[in-house]
C-alpha cells in the first residue's frame, strides 16, 4: 500500500465509523420535510450549542469533540440506502421530491464557528455556533450534541482525575470493560487521554488515536497455574549473552533469602502464583509487572468482614482509625477472630514475597523487573507496606532502584477515593481507573442543548419560567477576559455587531438575567473564543492533532485560579453579557413575553 493511501487509512480510522446523518432523531427528519414543505428551503438560521450547568458539582467543563463534528460535516450526505431507508419509514404522503432534496444535500453553506477544543468553557457560552440554512442546521442537531456531550463530559471527567491525583502520579485507563458499550468505551479510551491520562489498557484506541497502551495481567492468569509443576520452562536467557540461566532455581533460592529478610515463610506463598510470576516473567523479562493480591486475605473468605468493617465511610483505617501496625483495631481483631491468624501478617506476604523473588532472580539474569499492581483491600495501607518491603529488599541487596518500583493501584477507584489516599498517606506511584471514569458515574450526562437563536437575520428567544433555562439571542461573539495576574476573570458574550472588548479599556459585564449584578473590568488580555473552523464546504481551520488538545487541556486549566477548580464548593466563574447584549435580550422578552390579566 502505498503511504499516502496508508495516511488515508489512518485518516479514515480516526473517525468515529458510526457517525452518519442517520445518526440522528427522527424528528429532525420528520422537521425538515415539514420546513420543506411550508416553503423554508431558503430560510437560514443561527444555532447556538451550550451546556446550562458544570458537571460533577465543579466550577468548570473542558470542552471536547470537535474534531469529529468537523468530520461530520464533511462527510454528510444521505446515501442511496439512506434515502431508501427513509422513504420506507416516513409516511407514503411524503412528497417524492423531497428525496431529490435530501439527495443533493451537503454542509457547503453551513459555517461553524467553535471555541478551540480542549479548552476549559463555562455555561451559557456557547461552544458551537452554526449558522445556514434552517433546514441543514436543525438536521446537525442530535448528531452535534451527541458528539460534544459525551466527549467533554469524559475529558472534564478525565481532567479532573488528572488534577487531584497530581502531577507525580500516573493514570492509565482501565474502562472499556465496563464503558456503555464500544463506542462509549473507545470515547471514553480517546477523551480520557485528552483530559489528562498516561495510557489506556484499550489497544484499538491505541491504534487509532495513538495513545500509549498499558497494562499488567488478571486474577485469571494467577488463577491459571496451580504449582511449579506448571511452569513451562525452568530457563531464562540472561539479559547480556545467550547464557540459560536455570530461572526457577534462582527464584526459589532468592524467594529462600527474602523470607529471611522479610521474617516469613515461604510455606505460606502460594507455589501457583509463583509460577503464574515466573511464566510472566519469562514472557516479559523487562517489562515484569504483577498483580500480588490474588492469594492475600481477602481470597480466604472473609471479605464480608472486611467491607462492612473498614470502608462504611469510605475512609479506611490507615493513620484515621489505626492502631499501632496502622489498621483499624475493631477490624483486625474481628478478621483475626474469624480467621484464627493476623490478618496483617497475612496481607500480600504471599504476592509480595513471590514478587520480590522472581523480580531479584530477574535482577540477577540483567533485567530489571517494573513493579506491582494492588486491586483489593486497603489500597493506602497495602502501598505503604509494599514500599517498605521493598527498601527493605533493596536494602539488603544493595539494588537501590528496587526501593523505586511502581505500585499501581486499581478496584472501584472514584475522585473522591484519589482525594482519601492522598489525605491518609500512600505510596501508590499509577492509578488504574475504569468504571468510575469512563461511566462518569457521578454524573452521567453534560446536557448541552442546541438552540435556535436568530431566523432569517431575526433574533429568536427561549423563554421559560426556569430563568435559568431563558436562551441568550441572536448572533453573538464570546471573549475571555484575563485580570492583572494572568488569570481569566470572566467570559463575556456580546453582540456580534459590537467592537471587540480592548486591553487596558474599561467594560461594563452584566449578569444576564440580574439587572444589579454588573461589573467593570479592565482585562490585561481579551482572548476571542471563537474560529471559523468550517466555511464554504470545508474545513478552515484544522483541528490539532491529540496531543496538542491534551497539552490545551492543561494550559487552559492553568488559567483559572485554584478556588475555582477545587473539589469542594468551588467558586463559581462569571460568565457575562455587554450592557448592549443586555437590553437587547431584555427587550425582546418583553415583547415575547406575554401579559397576563387579573380578574
Ligand atoms: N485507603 C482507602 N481509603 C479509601 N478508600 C479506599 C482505600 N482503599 C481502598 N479503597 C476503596 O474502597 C473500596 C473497597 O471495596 P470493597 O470493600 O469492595 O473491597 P475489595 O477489596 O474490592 O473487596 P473484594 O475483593 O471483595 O471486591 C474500593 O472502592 C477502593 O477503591
Ligand atoms: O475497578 P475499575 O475502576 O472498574 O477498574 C478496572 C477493574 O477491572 C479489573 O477487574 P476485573 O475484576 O474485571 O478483572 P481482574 O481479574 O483483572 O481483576 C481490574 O482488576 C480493575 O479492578
Ligand atoms: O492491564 C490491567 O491491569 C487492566 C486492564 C483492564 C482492566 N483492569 C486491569
Ligand atoms: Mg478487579
Amino acid at each position: 500500500m502505498s503511504s499516502d493511501k496508508q495516511n488515508n487509512v489512518k485518516e479514515m480510522a480516526r473517525q468515529n465509523g458510526i457517525v452518519q446523518p442517520l445518526l440522528t432523531d427522527f424528528y429532525q427528519i420528520t422537521m425538515a420535510y415539514a420546513y420543506w414543505k411550508s416553503g423554508k428551503v431558503n430560510d437560514t438560521a443561527v444555532f447556538d450549542l451550550f451546556f446550562r450547568t458544570n458537571p460533577f458539582h465543579g466550577e468548570f467543563t473542558i470542552f471536547a469533540g470537535l474534531e469529529e463534528c468537523l468530520k461530520f460535516l464533511e462527510n454528510f450526505y444521505y446515501s442511496d440506502s439512506d434515502i431508501e431507508y427513509l422513504k420506507q419509514t416516513l409516511p407514503a404522503t411524503v412528497e417524492y421530491e423531497f428525496y431529490d432534496y435530501l439527495k443533493d444535500l451537503t454542509c457547503k453553506d453551513i459555517k461553524l464557528s467553535a471555541i478551540e477544543e480542549g479548552s476549559v468553557v463555562f455555561p451559557r457560552v456557547p461552544l458551537l455556533r452554526v449558522e445556514g440554512p434552517l433546514i441543514i442546521a436543525q438536521l446537525l442537531e442530535t448528531t452535534l450534541l451527541t458528539l460534544v456531550n459525551f466527549a467533554s463530559l469524559m475529558a472534564t471527567n478525565a481532567a479532573r482525575y488528572r488534577m487531584f491525583a497530581g502531577k507525580n502520579v500516573s493514570l492509565l485507563e482501565f474502562g472499556l470493560r465496563r464503558a456503555q458499550g464500544p463506542d462509549g468505551g473507545l470515547s471514553a479510551s480517546k477523551y480520557s487521554y485528552i483530559g489528562g491520562f498516561d495510557g489506556t489498557s484499550n489497544v484499538l484506541a491505541g491504534k487509532m488515536f495513538n495513545i500509549p497502551v498499558k497494562g499488567t495481567h488478571a486474577h485469571s492468569f494467577v488463577t491459571s497455574f496451580s504449582t511449579l509443576d506448571d511452569i513451562h520452562s525452568v530457563s531464562l536467557r540472561h539479559a547480556d549473552c545467550s547464557r540459560q540461566c536455570d530461572f526457577l532455581k534462582m527464584v526459589l533460592e532468592s524467594r529462600e533469602r527474602i523470607s529471611e529478610i522479610l521474617d516469613v515463610s515461604p510455606d505460606e506463598a502460594s507455589d501457583g502464583e509463583l509460577a503464574a510470576l515466573i511464566s510472566y516473567a519469562q514472557a516479559f523479562p523487562s517489562g515484569f509487572m504483577a498483580l500480588v493480591d490474588t492469594y492475600d486475605v481477602k481470597r480466604y473468605n472473609i471479605q464480608g468482614l472486611f467491607r462492612h468493617g473498614r470502608h462504611a465511610n469510605g475512609h479506611s483505617g490507615y493513620n484515621s482509625n489505626c492502631g499501632s501496625n496502622g489498621r483499624s483495631i475493631r477490624n483486625i481483631s474481628s478478621i483475626r477472630s474469624a480467621c484464627g491468624y493476623s490478618t496483617f501478617e497475612r496481607t500480600l506476604r504471599s504476592g509480595l514475597l513471590n514478587f520480590c523473588a522472581v523480580a531479584i532472580a530477574l535482577n540477577e539474569c540483567g533485567y530489571r523487573a517494573v513493579g506491582i499492581r494492588i486491586d483489593s483491600g486497603d489500597l493506602a495501607y497495602l502501598s505503604v507496606l509494599a514500599r517498605e518491603t521493598f527498601k527493605r529488599v533493596a536494602e539488603k541487596f544493595d539494588l537501590p532502584w528496587f526501593a523505586k518500583l511502581t505500585i499501581v493501584a486499581s478496584n472501584d477507584i472514584n475522585e473522591e477515593t484519589i482525594l482519601s489516599l492522598h489525605e491518609q498517606g500512600h505510596s501508590i506511584d499509577c492509578f488504574g481507573i475504569g468504571t468510575h471514569l469512563v461511566t462518569c458515574q457521578r454524573q452521567p450526562a453534560l446536557g448541552c442543548v442546541y438552540k435556535l437563536v436568530e431566523i432569517n437575520g431575526q433574533p429568536r428567544i427561549k423563554l421559560s419560567q426556569d430563568v435559568g433555562k431563558v436562551t441568550i439571542p441572536g448572533n453573538k461573539e464570546a471573549y475571555r477576559l484575563f485580570g492583572a495576574d494572568g488569570h481569566a476573570l470572566i467570559d463575556l458574550l456580546q453582540r456580534s455587531s459590537e467592537p471587540a472588548p480592548e486591553v487596558g479599556q474599561k467594560v461594563l459585564c452584566r449578569h444576564p438575567f440580574q439587572e444589579s449584578k454588573r461589573a467593570y473590568v479592565i482585562p490585561s488580555k481579551v482572548e476571542h473564543l471563537y474560529k471559523v473552523y468550517w466555511n464554504e464546504g470545508r474545513i478552515c481551520t484544522a483541528p490539532k492533532p491529540l496531543a496538542e488538545v491534551r497539552d490545551r487541556v492543561q494550559s487552559s486549566l492553568k488559567t483559572l485560579r485554584q478556588d475555582i477548580k477545587r473539589s469542594l464548593n468551588p467558586t463559581p466563574y462569571k460568565v457575562a453579557v455587554s450592557d448592549n447584549l443586555y437590553n437587547f435580550i431584555h427587550d425582546l422578552w418583553l415583547q415575547n413575553a406575554p401579559i397576563g390579566e387579573l380578574f
